[in-house]
């Protein structure tokens, strides 16, 4: 994530993720599973302004950007930005104070980790506005507190293998820039109802796909892409086999659901066809379409 002086503060873009895989492994005792995961990072994401704050006062504000595709949130300590600026002035011992604006487009429960990524943008925006001087190593660590999916986005890569619970990250070198449509219907899924509808297997699609990415195939990443959440949140809300459904007729082979859901996209190494497809699947009016790649 790029930190930009902004005057006196700092302005970042907070971006979003895809998982090409998720390999669910087992049930662990702490309510999480032990995961095998390859996120990959999207240009399509929130902006976030930070400016210290005189007073001590740590403010958020939210613009809605999405369209009116989600709730409002929240602005107190429900929302993960005011979570991590809390848990590093604690972890820091510090009292100084941040006013925050968050410009919202990733949807929210829609399995694109944009609270993990707001969390992550903080983290790292906060310790420089702050002059705190944190390794990775400390932002890692809080980044694990606040969420599973927060410590890939401080890592700051574009394709990463996530292990344990999603929170051990490891960077894969790929030549590949993968040209992304997304579509994300009208409900959501919460993270937490999908895993406990999961079954845990023992599928070999990572080991596969990060192959496929280190040596620039895009053939073996799209023969890769596998998610062991999509049979259950699809058991969960009908419109992800509907979406997944007509996507695959635009292009088939190369459609998967992101995370937890309820998103689903498609992958290309073409620009054009993604625009293209694009246009046809807002035509039917599945839900919010949107075009990007990865970084
Ligand atoms: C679906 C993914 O987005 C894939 O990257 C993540 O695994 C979920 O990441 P997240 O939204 O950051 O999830 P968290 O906030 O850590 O956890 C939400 C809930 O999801 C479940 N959860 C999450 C991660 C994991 N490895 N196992 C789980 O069972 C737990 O019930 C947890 O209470
Ligand atoms: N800054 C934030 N942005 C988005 N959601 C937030 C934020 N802070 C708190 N939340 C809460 O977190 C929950 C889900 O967040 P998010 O949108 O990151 O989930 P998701 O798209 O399912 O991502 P994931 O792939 O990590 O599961 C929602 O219940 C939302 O209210």
């Amino acid at each position: 994530m790029v930190l930009r002086r902004d005057g006196g503060g700092l302005t970042v873009r907070s971006p979003s993720k895809i998982n090409l895989t998720l390999d669910i492994r087992k049930r662990r005792s702490d309510g999480f599973h032990d995961i095998e995961t390859v996120f990959a990072a999207l240009e399509f994401g929130d902006d976030l302004a930070f400016a210290i704050e005189p007073d001590n006062a740590l403010t958020l504000r939210v613009r809605d950007c999405t369209g009116g595709l989600s709730t409002p949130l929240p602005v107190d300590s429900r929302n993960l930005i005011m979570q991590a600026a809390e848990l590093l002035r604690e972890r820091a011992g510090c009292r100084s104070g941040a006013a925050i604006t968050l410009w919202k487009r990733v949807p929210v429960e829609a399995g694109l980790g944009g609270g993990s990524a707001n969390a992550a943008a903080t983290l790292l925006a906060l310790n420089n506005l702050w002059s705190l001087n944190l390794g990775r190593d400390r932002l890692t660590e809080m980044a694990a507190e606040l969420g599973s999916d927060v410590a890939f986005f401080v890592s700051g890569v574009p394709y990463a293998v996530g292990r344990g619970r999603g929170e051990e990250i490891e960077q894969i070198p790929s030549p590949l820039r993968l040209q992304v449509v997304l579509v994300k219907p009208a409900s959501g899924l919460s993270a937490g109802a999908v895993y406990r509808a999961v079954e845990p297997g023992d599928t070999e699609e990572t080991t596969r796909m990060i192959r496929g990415l280190e040596h620039g195939d895009f053939a073996d990443v799209v023969s890769a892409l596998s998610n062991g959440l999509q049979e259950p949140a699809q058991r969960l809300s009908s419109e992800v086999s509907k979406v997944c459904d007509a996507m695959r007729r635009e292009l088939p082979g190369r459609v998967l659901m992101s995370g937890s859901g309820t998103t689903c996209f498609a992958i290309s190494r073409s620009k054009r066809e993604v625009s293209r497809v694009a246009e046809r699947l807002r035509q039917q009016r599945l839900g919010h379409v949107f075009v990007t790649h990865t970084l």
